[in-house]
């Protein structure tokens, strides 16, 4: 902050001697004394007099009045319109990204001194078409600066987060994405003020800006460039001011963009929470599956890439109090079965067939994998919302985590500031963030990884959904955070006990610890399914006994690994997935796909020889 004291000051001295010119004890600008022209400085006259013996020091200040207000006037509406056309297209992309930046960037090719002198001379001499002018040239370089650092930021875990909870894409660029592109956008303002009062300048310099008898810095040059051998100080004095503003502005621009950006704040969390290990206990009671119609019912659920099918007819259901532990090697499909049922699978995926009825609060069961984008907006966050793995990443850097928090919830929930401060407390709090008030003002960089993670959850379960999509939200985290991280999971079941939990990881032991039921994928398919304590007990699928055997535990000798990897999606067994690395393979199953079978009326297989598995 203190790199910003200098150039903050020279710029308020500056702008105030500029701002207060009306009032200061100033000469007539338009005061002629010609027995004293060329005058040098004086106690009457600090700077001397021109060509016409005016006040050198008052034209100074008035012209800095024309200068500025040209240069402000067209950077602040260049750079309305511009962010306005690079964050549109750089979020929607498509035919918006062509009707916007594309648009503006065909100014691009004309040079800016003949596009300026083109409007100039159409509009006649002036303030207001030079702003005019200077707003045309700089639209387009707003606009780039703007679509690129929107394209880095859109694809970002926490801007999937904000859609995750229904937020309307327009506050997500608004609240989201502008403040992560403030840092190049204020680069930006900088160069535009500076290339504006040099381009206002020359133009007034040229006869085609600022009106003579009104000063501006431009036509003192051009004056004192007639006269150059009798008062060379003439050019030196509004030489000076129009470099000295440019540094001025573009030092203080540059020390303001490091100032804001809450990511070049050393990161001071950690050592003021360090959360004491404790070890992860079983919820005390675990809600049983009520007898209700299922939450969610998924049957036959495809998700493909162009015509590589990526998740193949998978089947499974929540019922309401329940968690679903969704268990596989990496590649099975368990986090795109997860962004399907919130419709936050990526651009080129698509649902290609099936039926996901989740059934909400109120009304009829709505199939999820027909849904719009529309649709799904008023169902995230209130009835179905996700964790995610990597919290870091999913926060938003430069909000705080309470205004985080706070967004969740005005998304859905208009609440004055009194209670929505109340209410984000509150969530902070029951997540196990300590001192949540002080907290609620920390950016994300200064929580630690458990921290940033509870505040996470907090934001997904502001608005209490009933279905929580937990991504893997432990992986991140180091054994001793993450079997915190487990006790919250439980607490909330306890607390919410008609929320439903799908819970990915490929953890079983995390498996054990919080879920009543398991769906075990294999290579984009369903291959086993069954309560937990049952499928552990005795698993009816040879890659679910493998995953089991896999687990090391603390008497084993040796750890069973599976041979070979899980098939890539181009190179799928034309029989059971599983048949190149499964010990109980037959000529059958390379041959054919096996069906579902069910060895009980709670359990599912997709295995021919399921009854000699164990
Ligand atoms: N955007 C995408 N385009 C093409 N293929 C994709 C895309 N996203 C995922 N896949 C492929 O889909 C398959 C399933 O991926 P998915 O991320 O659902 O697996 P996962 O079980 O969640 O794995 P992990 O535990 O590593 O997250 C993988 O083969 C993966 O390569």
């Amino acid at each position: 902050m203190r790199r910003l004291i200098l150039p903050g000051a020279i710029a308020t001295v500056i702008v105030a001697l500029v701002l207060l010119a009306p009032v200061l004890p100033l000469d007539d600008v338009r005061g002629m004394d010609i027995p004293h022209r060329f005058a040098g400085p004086s106690a009457a006259h600090w700077l001397g007099q021109d060509e016409f013996g005016r006040d050198v020091l008052a034209r100074l200040i008035w012209g800095g009045r024309a200068s500025l207000f040209i240069a402000f006037g067209s950077a602040l509406a260049a750079a309305v319109i511009g962010t306005t056309l690079g964050l549109l297209g750089g979020y929607f992309r498509g035919v918006v990204e062509l009707l916007t930046v594309r648009a503006a960037e065909i100014i691009l090719c004309l040079p800016p001194l003949l596009l300026a002198l083109l409007v100039v001379t159409i509009l006649g001499a002036g303030t207001w078409p030079l702003i005019l002018a200077l707003t045309i040239l700089y639209t387009p370089n707003y606009a780039r600066v703007v679509y690129a650092a929107t394209q880095q930021v859109r694809g970002l875990d926490f801007v999937t987060a904000q859609r995750a909870m229904g937020t309307h894409p327009l506050v997500i660029l608004i609240r989201t994405i502008l403040p992560n592109v403030l840092p190049p956008l204020l680069v930006q303002a900088s160069l535009v003020v500076a290339s504006a009062m040099v381009i206002e300048s020359g133009l007034s310099f040229l006869g085609l800006g600022v009106v003579p008898p009104t000063p501006s810095w431009g036509l003192m040059i051009r004056a004192a460039r007639g006269a150059m051998e009798v008062a060379p100080l003439l050019l030196v004095w509004p030489s000076l001011a129009l470099a000295g503003t440019i540094l001025t502005f573009n030092l203080l621009c540059d020390r303001l963009q490091s100032a804001l950006d809450p990511r070049s704040v050393t990161a001071g969390g950690a050592l003021w929470l360090r959360p004491r290990a404790r070890s992860a206990s079983k919820p005390a009671t675990r809600p049983a599956a009520s007898d209700d119609a299922p939450l969610l019912e998924i049957e036959g659920l495809s998700i493909a890439v162009n015509d590589l099918e990526l998740v193949r007819r998978v089947t499974l259901s929540v019922r309401p109090g329940e968690t679903m532990a969704l268990v596989g090697e990496s590649g099975s499909g368990k986090t795109l079965t997860g962004l399907a049922l919130t419709g936050l699978l990526p651009d080129t995926l698509r649902v290609t067939g099936g039926t996901a009825l989740y059934t909400p609060r109120e009304g009829a069961p709505i199939d999820l994998a027909q849904l719009d984008e529309e649709a799904f907006r008023a169902l995230r966050g209130t009835e179905i919302s996700m964790v995610f793995q990597d919290a870091a990443a999913a926060l938003n850097p430069v909000l705080r985590i309470g205004d985080q928090v706070a967004e969740a919830i005005r998304v859905h929930h208009a609440l004055d500031s009194a209670a929505m401060q109340a209410r984000v407390v509150e969530l902070l709090r029951h997540v196990g963030i300590p001192d949540p008030e002080r907290r609620a003002r920390a950016y994300p960089h200064e929580l630690s990884g458990g921290q940033r993670q509870r505040a996470m959850i907090a934001v997904a379960i502001a608005n209490n959904p009933r279905l929580l999509i937990a991504d893997e939200p432990t992986t991140a985290l180091d054994p001793t955070i993450q079997a915190q991280i487990l006790q919250l999971f439980a607490q909330l079941k306890r607390d919410t006990p008609g929320m439903g939990m799908i819970f990915v990881t490929h953890d079983l032991a995390v498996v054990a610890e919080i879920a009543d039921r398991v769906t075990v994928m294999y290579a984009g398919e369903v291959v086993e399914e069954g309560p937990v304590a049952e499928v552990f007990a005795r698993p009816r699928h040879p890659y679910t006994a493998a995953l089991i055997a896999s687990v090391p535990e603390g008497g084993a000798e040796r750890l069973v690994a599976i041979p070979g990897a899980v098939p890539s999606p181009h190179k799928m067994p034309s029989g059971c997935r599983f048949a190149p690395r499964c010990d109980h393979a037959t000529q059958l199953c390379t041959q054919r796909a096996p069906r579902r079978s069910h060895p009980s009326d709670t359990r599912l297989t997709r295995c021919f020889r399921w009854e000699e598995v164990t």
